[in-house]
Parts: C-alpha cells; sequence; structure tokens
C-alpha cells in the first residue's frame, strides 16, 4: 500500500463483521474498520467500501412465526430479499454514525455491471463521489435481484468494483487470517500462505466453502475476486477484520494476511470488462482445429466454421467461443442472434451462408474480442 501517485483502494467487509450474531449490527468490529478508513482517507488515499450484512443486519427483524411456512426453499429466498431491504439501512446508518464526512450507497446488481453503459455510469458516479470526498458505500441490491442477474458474492462484487474504481488495492476482511493450504476449520494443521504469485488449479484446490451462518462462498469466491483483480493490476489481500492489528500493519506497508500480487502485464479496461464482469449469453462451437489465438482470427470467423450455437442470445450479447473439444477460446459480443445465427450455420450452400455474413459483417468484432488462454480457471 506505498504506491505512488494516487492510491486507490476498495475495502470489503463481510457479514461475520457487521452482524456477527444475526442480531442486528454490531459495533464490535466495524471501530476498527471505520478506523482504518478514516486513517486511509488522512493519507491522501481514496477508498471504496463493498459492505456484505445487509441480510445478517436484517434477520432480527423476521422472528419466525409459530407454523410459518419460511422453511421451504423459496420462502427462505422471499424472506432474505426483505431482510436485505431492512437490513440495508440499519448497515447504512450504522457506518454513518462513524464518519464525520459523507457516506453513499451504491446498490447494484450483476444486471448492471454487465450492461457497458450502466457500468460505465456506475464508474462516472464512483470517481465523482471520490472527486467530492464522499465515502461510496456499495452493496448487491439482494432485494430486486434475481438468479439470473445477480453476482452473488460480494468478494466476487468488490473485485468487479475495484475493477471498474481503478483502484490499485483490495483488501478483503474475512473472519479468518487469509488463504490457508487447507481449510483450518477442518485441519488443524492447515499453514497459513503469505503471498500468492500465480492463481492457478492447485491454488482453487485449496479453498472451500463458508462454515459460517452468515458467510457466503468461503475462500473460493475470495480466490475468483483475487484473479478478477490481479489480471487488472490490483493487489489483492485477505485479512482477518476481527483484528485490529490487520489495519495497522497494512498502514504501515506489512502484509498482515494473503497477498495475492497483482499481474504485471494487466488487461486493459474494457478487455477486463469482457473477461471477467460481463457473463457469457450462449456458446458457439468450433471445430478444434481452428486456430483462434488472436483477436483478428476470431473476428475471421465464418459462418461454416461454426459447429453448433448454444443457448438463446440476442445482437450484441455476450457469448463464449468454444472449441468442440471443450477449450474455452474467447468470450466476444455477438454480432448476430442466436437464431439466425444457427440458421445461417445451418445452411447447407456456403455461398447462400457467406452472402448474409457480406450483408450483416462478422460473427464477432475484433474490438470486442478477450481472448481467454490467460484465465482458463474462470468458468463465469
Ligand atoms: N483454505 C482455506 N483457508 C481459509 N479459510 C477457508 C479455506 N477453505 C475454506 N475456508 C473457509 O472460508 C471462511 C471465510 O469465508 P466466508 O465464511 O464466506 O466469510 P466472509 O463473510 O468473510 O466472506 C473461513 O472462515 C473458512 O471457514
Ligand atoms: N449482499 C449480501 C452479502 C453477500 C456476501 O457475499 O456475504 P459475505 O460472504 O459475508 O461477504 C448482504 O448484504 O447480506
Amino acid at each position: 500500500m506505498n504506491k505512488q501517485p494516487r492510491q486507490r483502494i476498495v475495502l470489503k467487509v463481510g457479514s461475520a463483521l457487521i452482524a456477527p450474531d444475526r442480531q442486528g449490527c454490531s459495533s464490535r468490529y466495524l471501530l476498527a474498520i471505520a478506523q482504518f478508513i478514516v486513517r486511509c482517507r488522512a493519507k491522501g488515499i481514496q477508498t471504496i467500501l463493498v459492505s456484505s450484512g445487509s441480510i445478517a443486519a436484517g434477520a432480527h427483524r423476521f422472528p419466525l412465526k409459530p407454523g410459518s411456512e419460511a422453511n421451504s426453499p423459496e420462502a427462505q429466498v422471499v424472506l432474505k430479499k426483505a431482510m436485505a431491504a431492512a437490513g440495508q439501512t440499519e448497515m447504512m446508518a450504522t457506518w454513518d454514525k462513524f464518519f464525520d464526512f459523507p457516506t453513499a450507497q451504491i446498490l447494484l446488481t450483476h444486471g448492471d455491471l454487465r450492461d457497458r453503459e450502466r457500468y460505465l455510469s456506475i464508474r462516472e458516479t464512483v470517481f465523482t463521489l471520490l472527486d467530492h470526498d464522499i465515502l461510496p458505500i456499495l452493496n448487491e441490491n439482494d432485494t430486486v435481484t434475481t438468479d439470473a442477474l445477480k453476482v452473488g458474492d460480494n468478494d466476487n462484487l468488490s473485485a468487479m468494483v475495484a475493477a471498474a474504481a481503478d483502484a490499485d488495492t483490495l483488501v478483503i476482511c474475512s473472519d479468518i487470517d487469509g488463504l490457508y493450504n487447507k481449510n483450518p476449520h477442518l485441519h488443524s494443521d492447515a499453514e497459513l500462505l503469505p503471498e500468492v504469485n500465480k492463481i492457478d488449479a492447485a491454488i482453487y484446490a485449496m479453498a472451500g466453502g463458508s462454515h459460517s451462518d452468515v458467510g457466503t462462498g468461503g475462500m473460493r469466491t475470495k480466490i475468483e475476486a483475487a484473479e478478477k483483480a490481479s489480471s487488472h493490476g490490483i493487489d489483492t489481500y485477505i485479512v482477518n477484520g476481527f483484528k485490529e492489528e490487520s489495519f495497522n500493519a497494512l498502514l504501515s506497508g506489512r502484509n498482515p494476511g494473503t497477498l495475492f500480487r497483482a499481474s504485471e502485464t494487466p488487461l486493459q479496461e474494457r478487455m477486463h470488462w469482457l473477461t471477467h464482469t460481463v457473463r457469457a449469453q450462449g456458446e458457439v462451437i468450433v471445430a478444434a482445429d481452428e486456430v483462434m489465438d488472436s483477436a483478428k482470427n476470431c473476428a475471421e470467423l465464418s459462418s461454416n466454421e461454426v459447429l453448433e450455437v448454444k443457448g438463446n442470445f440476442a445482437a450484441g450479447d455476450t457469448i463464449l467461443l468454444r472449441s468442440d473439444d471443450g477449450t474455452r477460446l474467447a468470450k466476444a459480443r455477438s454480432n448476430y442472434s442466436s437464431s439466425l445465427l444457427s440458421f445461417i450455420a445451418e445452411q447447407e450452400d456456403p455461398e447462400l451462408a457467406d452472402s448474409f455474413t457480406d450483408s450483416l459483417g462478422g460473427i464477432v468484432s475484433e474490438k470486442d474480442i478477450a481472448l481467454l488462454s490467460k484465465t482458463p480457471q474462470l468458468e463465469k
């Protein structure tokens, strides 16, 4: 955290720190976190908070009524949305109490982040708030989101926010000291990894799920977040948010947990957004021997090289180009809807198929292609 010139950090705070007992918000751990934010700002470090905890904070407003049907999975989802609505205001009020500067709430869904215009608008809003010394506090809009539109966990959300905000550091405050080589709640001999320079399958294999009542995603989503952030040139720390010492260490330039080093060859902003924020709406399968090692080659893909079109997508949606041996080749914005592309690809007469692409243009355009060779782990 000693980089120059302008530093910008995103701090992600997990539910266990906000409402550890699901009995409303607690100041127990938040005071040290708030002081860290105040001290960062005093040092001229622009700070953005991604705060989980609306569901945990709102839970106490919804005692289970005798004989109620709140135990079915559908009822649980409805209940959580209501908890999030009630808990979000309580959480914002709690954060506000710690600061003598203004805060601002941004609630978003994956639907907002994957739409380029809305993504750019979120980015501008964050920059404007920072320019006016207002602390942006972000969370997923759990109340309105559906399965198709949600990010689902705030670890990944915080990495998307860090990339959108051009942050140089992401700090994920958890209920544990960092990434261990195996889940320490299950293995007493687990060892803490102070630094990870390369995120590969072996690192993912170390990560298990959450053991707590309030956490979402466990270590896996934190590694996904670190992978997203790192490929945008952002250093990512996982630290223990229960310990005040974690924050003192960060402020004095020491690593109190696990540091995932930023990539030395970060992706440019638009390519990062396409690779890590947008999800593919469908797939186009091409023969395994097609050479797709550059955006130019992908853009030259012709309809008679398409073996199969999967899913329903509209022109302008993002698709995954995959070879028929399963290899993920690239993510790209399709210039065709799935139905039109299937229709063209099914034409027996290659000249007729070519006449479509001649008049309507290539299946994908060179400027909207992100090659996936650098990101083999991410399936989203
Ligand atoms: N290899 C690992 N190293 C550390 N924690 C792990 C590991 N595998 C699984 N975990 C679990 O991940 C938890 C942290 O994630 P989570 O419960 O989602 O909390 P948060 O609210 O901070 O997001 C740890 O408390 C631990 O139970
Ligand atoms: N958006 C949800 C939190 C989701 C989440 O990722 O929680 P956590 O694992 O505690 O960071 C909420 O506000 O309750």
